[in-house]
């Protein structure tokens, strides 16, 4: 088994755990008082880079990165540095994250919100809007086609923009078909967890120029932002570079509007 086919079990576990406490009908009524919701896209279209700043404890790869004991408080500090939008990875097994974590992010910032999440179903997608998240992540690596076109329709129904994350060719191919308008290039590959930089450059040709493109991982400042900037990027979405920072605001704002 993968370390995705295991971070996945995880979570469709932790769903079904879910899902027997808040009834479907009890989520759709939470959504009538969901704030609406933010179109990061025009951001994403300014020139120069825009930045997707992550809330993330730990990961499979690299281990414990930083404590967020007040994630709304880091997040107030990217929204400061000029963020574009703030992802909040929500899996709590293996990344230490939850939907509390995100609700506390939605009350302190105007700024749109990426469930950064293993995303399998309908209501997952339900439970990201009604907590006030604008993006949802759909991971090509995860879901078979149905699923993707499928999620991809009930995400872009209830006002969610989807991030599609890719990682090779045939993902990336499916990515476009689908018609997804911002595309993640992951250079880590989470079957394995090693990180390629030379991912983004090499995937960046299959996509057509009217799609935004968003470079994924590994990502440590502004050097490496001019450099995927240069190979197609609009955006740059960075996790542990930011939460290690002691000065999350100024590494943000170094990272931003960065020109080829
Ligand atoms: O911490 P980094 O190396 O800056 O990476 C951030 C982000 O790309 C990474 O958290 C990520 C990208 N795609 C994912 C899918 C699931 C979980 C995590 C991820």
């Amino acid at each position: 088994m993968s370390v995705l086919d295991d971070i996945v079990a995880g979570v469709r576990e932790d769903l079904a755990a879910r899902q027997s406490e808040v009834s479907v009908a009890d989520l759709r009524a939470q959504l009538a008082d969901a704030p609406a919701p933010r179109d990061p896209m025009p951001h994403f279209r300014r020139p120069g880079s825009s930045v997707i700043a992550e809330v993330k404890r730990r990961s499979p790869s690299k281990g414990d990165l930083a404590d967020i004991p007040d994630p709304a408080a880091l997040a107030t500090e990217y929204a400061a540095g000029g963020a574009a939008a703030i992802s909040v990875l929500t899996e709590q097994r293996r990344f230490g994250g939850s939907l509390n974590d995100l609700r506390a992010v939605r009350a302190a910032v105007d700024t749109p919100i990426l469930r950064k999440d293993f995303i399998v179903g309908d209501y997952q997608l339900l439970e990201a809007r009604a907590a006030g998240a604008d993006l949802v992540l759909l991971m090509a690596s995860v879901l078979g086609d149905d699923d993707l076109r499928r999620l991809f329709d009930v995400a872009t129904e209830l006002g969610l923009t989807s991030l599609v994350e890719v990682h090779d060719e045939a993902e990336t191919e499916r990515a476009v078909a689908l018609g997804a308008e911002l595309i993640g290039v992951n250079a880590r590959n989470l079957k394995t967890l090693a990180v390629d930089n030379d991912t983004f450059g090499r995937l960046a040709p299959l996509v057509p120029s009217d799609r935004v493109l968003v470079a994924e991982s590994g990502i440590s400042g502004p050097t490496d932002v001019k450099r995927f900037v240069a190979e197609g990027a609009r955006v740059v979405l960075v996790g542990e570079a930011l939460v290690k920072d002691g000065a999350p605001r100024e590494a943000v704002a170094a990272m931003t509007g960065v020109e080829a």
